[in-house]
């Protein structure tokens, strides 16, 4: 298919249906990771818009507003908005590589997940009709309880820079279907299809003020939403220091929070695996997928000894077949990294593990073919000691560290050795070992002879550093519902707990 060329679209606030310049006028430039190039420039919010689009959220979500609509109302916004994004789907796929530097058919099949997350969500939105008043049966008949399942409130929704469209997704949608208002803040360093998901709310015609969308900077317009008193709940995804950060904020106004952290994931590779080739296909797509930017990379190779030398060359041969290349380009397979900041944080961590002594087996560079952009070649380090910082911390890079076992214990040991939790992944013919990693691995998510399927039905998270609460599936729902018991007296005797004074 031909792949449309795009402007960026010159966008402001997205504010109780409407777009508003921000109070301070101010705007960020937008920079195209395979270029260099500032391609645009968004909005710039700071404390004064947030408290404008918290209002506008309050005065939406409030009586007779979106909180008091059904789901099945609910619904057919959330099908319009998914029916929208299809129409979109190669512009906004178009948007979204210029902006973030995926090859252009990862952010498309990104748009069809968008799709998909909607419709499921508009789904789940009807459903809770039914549901979302349950008796509960006491041991007493003097009392009847219920159990309401209603929208939380006000919520504060944060996002990365990886999966643009699809991290908002993952909490727009779910907030939208329980019926919060949400006031959405997306990565400064890719917005530009949020921003669209504005205008296509706008488009369908969603009440003023369900969806808000301040583009900025962290500190100017992230932190005044976590402090914001008439905000409920906040919703991140992203680094670990800015988890903290946010939970320590939320913490002063007792305010829950849901963090989907970093990881360091493990893929256990086994030498009874019945094809390498399918095996090194799975261990190169679980780390340089999405540029290698990806929260749960299986971004450590844990191989058994017996078939390392084997695996580590086949391995090398896939690898420099990866083509790097603008990821406008027909099957790009790596394109640049999200940011120059990015680019060498990544290379500083290759340096560092060299430094202490580790093996660069492949790549660590920017590509030679390529003199300009965010590019670093898919890199392999071998030799790595479990006290070195390429096996300990984040890369968010192109970068797969690697070391070997002899035993299942060693290998289960060296898998759990991170300060994170999120995903883990095993290959091998045996079934009945792969269910003891199952059990074995300390995450929120295992994946058998395979890395990184995602799909929107399973709950996503992980555990230890790598944050707490699950997205996704019917999980992210309740993140958006307050749960309300509802205790009826229903008999005509008096309680009879104190003694009556003298008949009147
Ligand atoms: N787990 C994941 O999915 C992601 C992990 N990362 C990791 O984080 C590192 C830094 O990347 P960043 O984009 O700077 O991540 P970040 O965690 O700083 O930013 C994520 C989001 O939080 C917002 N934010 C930043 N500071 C804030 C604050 N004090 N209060 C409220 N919101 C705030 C940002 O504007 C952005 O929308 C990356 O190198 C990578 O290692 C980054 C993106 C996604
Ligand atoms: N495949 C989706 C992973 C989500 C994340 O990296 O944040
Ligand atoms: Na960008």
């Amino acid at each position: 298919m031909a792949i449309p060329n795009m402007q960026i679209p010159s966008r402001q606030l997205f504010i109780d249906g409407e777009w508003r310049e921000p109070v301070k006028k101010n705007r960020l430039p937008v920079i195209n990771p395979a270029t260099e190039e500032i391609i645009g420039y968004i909005p710039a919010a700071t404390a004064e818009d947030v408290d404008i689009a918290v209002k506008a959220a309050r005065r939406a979500h409030g009586r007779n507003g979106w909180g008091s609509t059904t789901g099945a109302q609910r619904a057919k916004f959330l099908r319009a908005i998914a029916a929208k994004v299809l129409e979109k789907r190669p512009e906004l796929a178009t948007l979204e590589t210029i902006d973030n530097g995926k090859p252009w058919f990862e952010a498309a099949s990104d748009i069809d997940d968008v799709v998909a997350c909607f419709e499921y969500y508009a789904d789940l939105a009807e459903a809770l009709d039914s549901k979302n008043k349950t008796e509960v049966k006491l041991h007493l008949d003097s009392f009847k309880t219920h159990v309401y399942k209603e929208p939380l409130g006000v919520v504060g929704l944060i996002t990365p820079w990886n999966y643009p469209l699809l991290m908002t997704t993952w909490k727009v949608a779910p907030a939208l279907a329980a019926g919060c208002a949400a006031v959405l803040k997306p990565s400064e360093l890719a917005s530009i299809t949020s921003l669209e998901l504005g205008e296509i709310c706008r488009e369908v015609g969603l009440p003023p003020g369900a969806l808000n969308i301040l583009t900025g900077l962290g500190h100017e317009a992230g932190s005044p939403l976590v402090s914001h008193p008439d905000v409920d709940k906040i919703a991140f995804t992203g680094s670990g220091p800015t988890g903290i950060k946010i939970m320590t904020a939320a913490a002063q106004l007792v305010k829950p929070v849901t963090l989907e952290l970093g990881g360091k994931s493990p893929i256990v590779v086994f030498d009874d695996i019945p094809n390498i080739d399918i095996a090194v296909e799975w261990t190169l797509f679980g780390c340089f997928w999405t540029n290698g930017q990806i929260c749960s990379a299986t971004s450590r190779l844990i191989i058994q000894d017996t078939i390392a030398s084997q695996f580590l060359d086949r391995l090398l041969e896939w690898t420099k077949n990866i083509k790097i290349s603008d990821p406008l380009e027909e099957d790009c397979k790596l394109g640049p990294v999200i940011s120059r900041g990015q680019y060498e944080k990544v290379l500083k961590l290759i340096s560092t593990a060299k430094n202490e002594g580790a093996t660069i087996l492949y790549g660590g560079e920017r590509p030679q073919h390529l003199k300009k952009g965010y590019y670093i070649q898919p890199t392999i380090i071998t030799d790595v000691d479990t006290s070195m910082e390429i096996w300990k911390e984040e890369v968010f890079g192109p970068v797969l560290c690697v070391k070997t076992f002899k035993t299942e214990e060693e290998a289960i040991e060296l898998a759990n050795d991170t300060k994170y939790g999120l995903g883990a992944a095993i290959l091998s013919k045996d079934l009945d070992r792969c269910e003891r990693f199952t059990k074995a691995f300390q995450s929120g998510i295992v994946w058998i002879n395979c890395s990184q399927p995602c799909f929107w039905q399973p709950p996503w998270g992980g555990k230890k550093r790598s944050g707490f609460g699950r997205e996704l599936g019917e999980w992210s729902l309740e993140n958006y519902l307050n749960i309300k018991q509802v205790t009826q007296y229903v008999s005509d005797e008096p309680w009879a707990f104190y003694k009556s004074p003298s008949k009147l």
